[in-house]
């Protein structure tokens, strides 16, 4: 995950070797990125407007995970595709930095919001979701328009601007739900493996829920300065070298 940087004002090799990864993707391959990209930015706006039309009606948080959990699940959970688009090389992104952000998201949906019924009605899920949500709606539609070579700025700014402020927004309300989860989690010992068992191993949810928590201090700035170093290459042209994983 980590990068160098070299002097932007005229080392030519290196601007050179910049040029040189910005090769033409296939047509079948920017079809299929527009395709998804248009299908995400689609799911994640739904997502948005149910959000807005659940608070509107009820009033309340009380009960909005419970109704968007559907679309939320199923656009998040095809954000894997990311994964495998870096894998196989149409897009330009770190394997690493991706599988991190996306796994740590899925387990945020599948294995907390959705296995510990309990938390579903805190603040800090709402926290969470407000802000993937309108990072996921800025992120797509700037992949979008960027591949049809009609980039507004607008979108550009948003996608390089907003993060600053929502990584760190929807780390907290990461943080602070797992952290709710706790007492549940120990006390129902859901996902646990106690000794004896036929297996002879032993797992504690519980503390394993406290490893993820602490991973973050290591994972989340890894995150954040590669999306403060790509600011700086897109906004500012700064020539970044990104070493390969
Ligand atoms: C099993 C338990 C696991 C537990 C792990 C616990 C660890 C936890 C630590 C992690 C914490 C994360 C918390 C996180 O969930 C919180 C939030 O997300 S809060 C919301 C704010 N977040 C953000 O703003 C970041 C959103 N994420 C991203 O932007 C990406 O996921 C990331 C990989 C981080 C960065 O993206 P990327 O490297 O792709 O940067 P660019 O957008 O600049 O794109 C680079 C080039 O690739 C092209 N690209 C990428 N994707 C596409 C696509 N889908 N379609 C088309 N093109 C794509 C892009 O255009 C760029 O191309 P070029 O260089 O040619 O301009």
């Amino acid at each position: 995950m980590a990068s160098s940087e070299e002097d932007g004002g005229g080392n030519g090799a290196v601007e050179e070797k910049e040029k040189g990864k910005k090769r033409k993707l296939g047509a079948l391959a920017t079809a299929w990125l527009i395709f998804y990209n248009v299908a995400m930015t689609a799911g994640w706006l739904v997502l948005g407007i149910a959000m807005v039309r659940f608070y509107i009606q009820k009033g309340t948080h009380r009960g909005l995970f419970r109704s968007v959990q559907k679309t939320l699940k199923f656009f998040q959970t095809f954000a894997l595709l990311e994964v495998v688009h870096c894998a196989v090389g149409i897009v330009r992104t770190s394997v690493l930095v991706t599988g991190v952000q996306v796994s740590s998201r899925i387990f945020m949906v599948w294995f907390i919001a959705h296995s510990i019924k309990q938390i579903q009605n805190e603040e800090s899920v709402i926290l969470f979701l407000v802000v993937w949500t309108v990072t996921e709606i800025t992120r797509y539609s700037f992949y979008t328009f960027n591949l049809l070579n009609h980039l507004p700025y607008f979108i550009k700014w948003a996608r390089y601007n907003f993060f600053i402020i929502l990584y760190p927004a929807g780390v907290a309300g990461e943080l602070l739900t797992i952290y709710a989860a706790l007492p549940y989690v120990k006390k129902t010992g859901m996902f646990s493996l106690r000794l004896p068992n036929k297996y002879n191993v032993s797992f504690d949810y519980y503390y394993f829920l406290i490893i993820v928590m602490f991973s973050y201090v290591p994972l989340f700035p890894q995150l954040y300065f590669h999306m403060l170093r790509q600011r700086r290459r897109v906004l500012h042209g700064e020539v970044i070298v990104e070493k390969d994983d």
